[in-house]
């Protein structure tokens, strides 16, 4: 098994926090109030503060509370863990749906910075990005959401992913990859795992018994190349905790 990325005693345990809900709209309403009561802190503390949120479906009903949330939203920056290299129109354009559910209402005034270019292949847009990323996105980031799929890849950290390696082990602060897997119907754009873990609070929201599986076996030894979701589980440098639902 390869080395956990940021294990270097921290005092944190190398599993994460978990809250299971019976329900699936108490686990919104409580995810809801976390990120909103992190986010203000961080304004509070710091005058800004830098949300990272998953595309995806899961995630969809927690964007509408959130975009009504009563926040300065204006010194908020907003960015994906992950994007798909599609038209910014398409239907599976991550940045079209966090548009559609959470930046609009109060969560309009927020600043969202995208993970795609007008390059034809995220290949060709990825210096582009990493620019873009150095420039917009102060690190630590204050809250990353994560969704997780029932392969265990989270962001765009698919197993079998051409870059896999690359954007699990990322080094001197290289914050995003251009990456191709079989499992992922179109090229991809996703943050590294080292640059998500720079962050002060990470949630992996998922909901369902098939993922509530996967999990487990996350947490089980094995490489992170099988079950990409294990770089941000298995480390103790960065909290994390497990939202789920049935
Ligand atoms: O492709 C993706 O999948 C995961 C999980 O999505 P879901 O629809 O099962 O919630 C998501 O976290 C990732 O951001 C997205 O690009």
């Amino acid at each position: 098994m390869n080395a956990p990325e940021n294990s270097a005693g921290s005092g944190l345990p190398e599993q994460p926090d978990e809250k299971r809900f019976e329900h699936r709209g108490a686990m919104f309403d409580a995810l809801a109030r976390e990120v909103t009561e992190r986010l203000a802190q961080a304004i509070d503390q710091r005058g800004e503060a830098t949300l990272v949120v998953s595309g995806g479906s899961t995630p969809q009903p927690l964007f509408d509370l959130l975009s009504g949330a009563d926040l300065d939203w204006s010194k908020v920056t907003v960015t994906l863990a992950d994007e798909r290299w599609v038209d910014k129109a398409h239907k599976d354009s991550n940045a079209l749906m966090v548009r559609e559910t959470l930046l609009r209402d109060r969560a309009a005034a927020a600043r969202f910075v995208s993970l795609k270019t007008e390059d034809p292949s995220p290949e060709q847009g990825e210096p582009e990005l990493e620019e873009r990323l150095q420039r917009d996105l102060k690190a630590p980031l204050d809250f990353v959401l994560l969704g997780m799929g029932t392969d265990g890849h989270t962001a765009s950290l698919f197993p079998g992913g051409d870059q896999l390696a690359r954007a699990l082990n990322a080094p001197g602060g290289v914050r995003c990859c251009a990456l191709r897997a079989p499992g992922a119907p179109q090229a991809r754009m996703t943050l590294t795992a080292p640059f998500l873990l720079k962050s002060r609070q990470i949630v992996v929201l998922c909901t369902g018994e098939t993922k509530a599986r996967v999990f487990s076996d996350a947490l089980a030894p094995g490489p992170r190349e099988d079950l990409p979701i294990r770089a941000i589980l298995r480390q103790s440098r960065t909290p994390v905790t497990f939202y789920w639902a049935p």
